[in-house]
């Protein structure tokens, strides 16, 4: 008997045994690997798949890696959808070799192949690697030549759902998978151009010390925001959404920045409006902006005349030969013509003096939620001990919820109590100590609200009624005494 009719025979024992396309194709792709020349192996071994999947009456897609545009495309983004769906323990590697090559097969799953199951249909997959040794004369050129790709099978009458809706959903699912490995990166303007670093902050909406119904009200609402496409499409309306953070130094603006990029895992544009040459620099700055990122101008008061439109003319001089930003270029890239040159864009400004802002840059659609960042309550305190020294409970909370609600502690101070000491005790004892302290230096005049400082979400409509609203809490809770001004 010749070795091929050697190998049909022994094909034939295999196929009778096997139990699934996956099965059938690894036993018999071993069988070809021993038996055929190395031309005719490489051909029958990637068509193979597709004849024994026909056998069992099933459709076998072949997705070849580095062929054409389109189908590398699915094979990359069905090797990142695959990542998500091997655990890495029942990873598997088998290994076929000889002398002049090997012929590896990775099973994604325990067993011979991964099962994914996407509305009610079970689709295989394989990944075959198939390397033997190169013919090729060039001098440099690998001595090993390599083929990858990925048999997919599923059965036959699935064959239009798979075009329609799995192919597309691993496409989208890829995109996002790789959205959230990428590294993120922070802009920052420098002579008119965009200079970026890493990103590296690591707050979250978990590290965030806020008012847990403030905070699930900010990540819901940026969640729905980018599940909205279509429908600011069918509003007419450019896709972005403006924040306002006010309240004092150290509450946690920069913080709650950052944890929303992380969240979003957008990029960061911080803008500097005194390191800009006038309003054409800041227009080119924008249309230099990618979408899918978030425009942050840190402490927008100090950075611009911004309380009243009127004041202004045309750009005012700053220094010799510079111009300054005018508060029209500021709307503009908020909200004007300019803004809807990208899309899901999410524009965030901060402040300590909300107040000190002219109200057309507050209104919605332009800051569509305010959100006050108030000074440190009895959550807040709670949040934060339980970040940094991992308890829920101490014999001294009592102690220090008492004096927070006496005295006015940013957030970004207890933290600062809390991290001197690895030990709880000690940490919270210093704590205690910093804010009898203050109580002391505050003299008679009484504080804060506490917890009631952080439930400051408002939305731009309602911004001034609220305004009206705090400050007669304010004065009911203080017996009609003014809080400290902080300006
Ligand atoms: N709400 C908070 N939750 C958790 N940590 C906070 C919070 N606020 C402040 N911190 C801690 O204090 C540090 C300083 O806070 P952050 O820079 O976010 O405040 P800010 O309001 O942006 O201050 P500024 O107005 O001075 O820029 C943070 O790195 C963090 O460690």
């Amino acid at each position: 008997m010749d070795s091929q009719s050697q190998a049909i025979e022994s094909a034939k024992k295999y196929l009778a045994a096997a139990t699934s396309v996956a099965a059938t194709a690894m036993l018999a792709r071993t069988i070809i690997s021993a038996y055929f020349p190395d031309e005719l192996r490489r051909l029958i071994s990637s068509s193979l798949d597709k004849l024994i999947g026909h056998f069992y009456g099933e459709h076998v897609v072949v997705i070849r890696q580095n062929e054409g545009l389109l189908t590398n495309d699915l094979y990359d983004a069905a090797t990142t959808y695959l990542r998500t769906k091997i655990s890495p323990t029942s990873k598997r590697l088998r290994a076929n070799k000889n002398r002049h090559r090997t012929n590896i097969i990775i099973s994604l799953d325990d067993g011979e192949c991964l099962t994914d199951i996407f509305e009610g249909v079970q689709y295989k997959w394989q990944l075959v690697i198939h390397r033997e040794r190169s013919n090729s004369l060039y001098a440099g050129s690998s001595p090993v030549e390599e083929a990858r790709w990925l048999a997919l099978s599923f059965h036959r009458k699935y064959r239009e759902v798979a075009v329609a809706s799995y192919f597309p959903h691993i496409l989208e699912r890829s995109k996002e998978i790789k959205a959230a490995d990428r590294q993120l990166k922070l802009y920052m303007n420098e002579l008119g151009n965009w200079n970026c670093v890493h990103l590296q902050h690591p707050a979250t909406s978990e590290t965030l010390a806020m008012e847990v119904e403030l905070k699930k009200t900010i990540f819901d609402d940026l969640a729905r925001f980018v599940n909205r496409k279509e429908y600011y499409k069918r509003i007419g309306k450019a896709w972005k959404r403006g924040y306002l953070l006010f309240g004092p130094p150290g509450t946690g603006k920069s913080s709650l920045i950052a944890a929303m990029a992380n969240y979003l895992r957008f990029d960061i544009y911080d803008l500097d409006l005194n390191g800009i040459n006038g309003n054409t620099d800041l227009k080119r700055l924008l249309f230099g902006m990618a979408n899918k990122s978030m425009l942050v101008i840190e402490d927008i008061d100090c950075s611009i005349n911004v309380q009243n439109r009127d004041d202004e003319g045309s750009e005012t001089e700053t220094e010799p030969g510079g111009k300054a930003v005018t508060l029209s270029g500021i709307l503009n890239l908020i909200d004007g013509l300019w803004s809807a040159n990208g899309e899901e864009r999410i524009i965030v400004l901060t402040t300590n003096y909300r107040d000190r802002l002219d109200p057309a840059l507050l209104r919605p659609g332009r800051m569509d939620m305010h959100i006050h960042m108030g000074y440190c309550g009895p959550n807040g305190f709670r949040k934060l001990v339980s970040n940094y020294h991992a308890i829920d409970e101490h014999p001294l909370f009592e102690e220090i919820e008492g004096l927070l609600k006496e005295v006015e502690a940013t957030p970004a101070e207890v933290a600062e109590e809390l991290i001197r000491s690895d030990g709880a005790g000690i940490a919270l004892g210093s704590l205690i100590l910093f804010l009898r302290d203050k109580r002391k230096v505050g003299g008679e005049e009484v504080k804060g609200r506490g917890e009631e400082s952080h439930d400051g979400i408002q939305n731009g409509l309602e911004c001034e009624k609220i305004d009206r609203e705090e400050k007669k809490v304010g004065s009911e809770i203080t017996g009609g005494r003014k809080r400290k001004s902080r300006k």
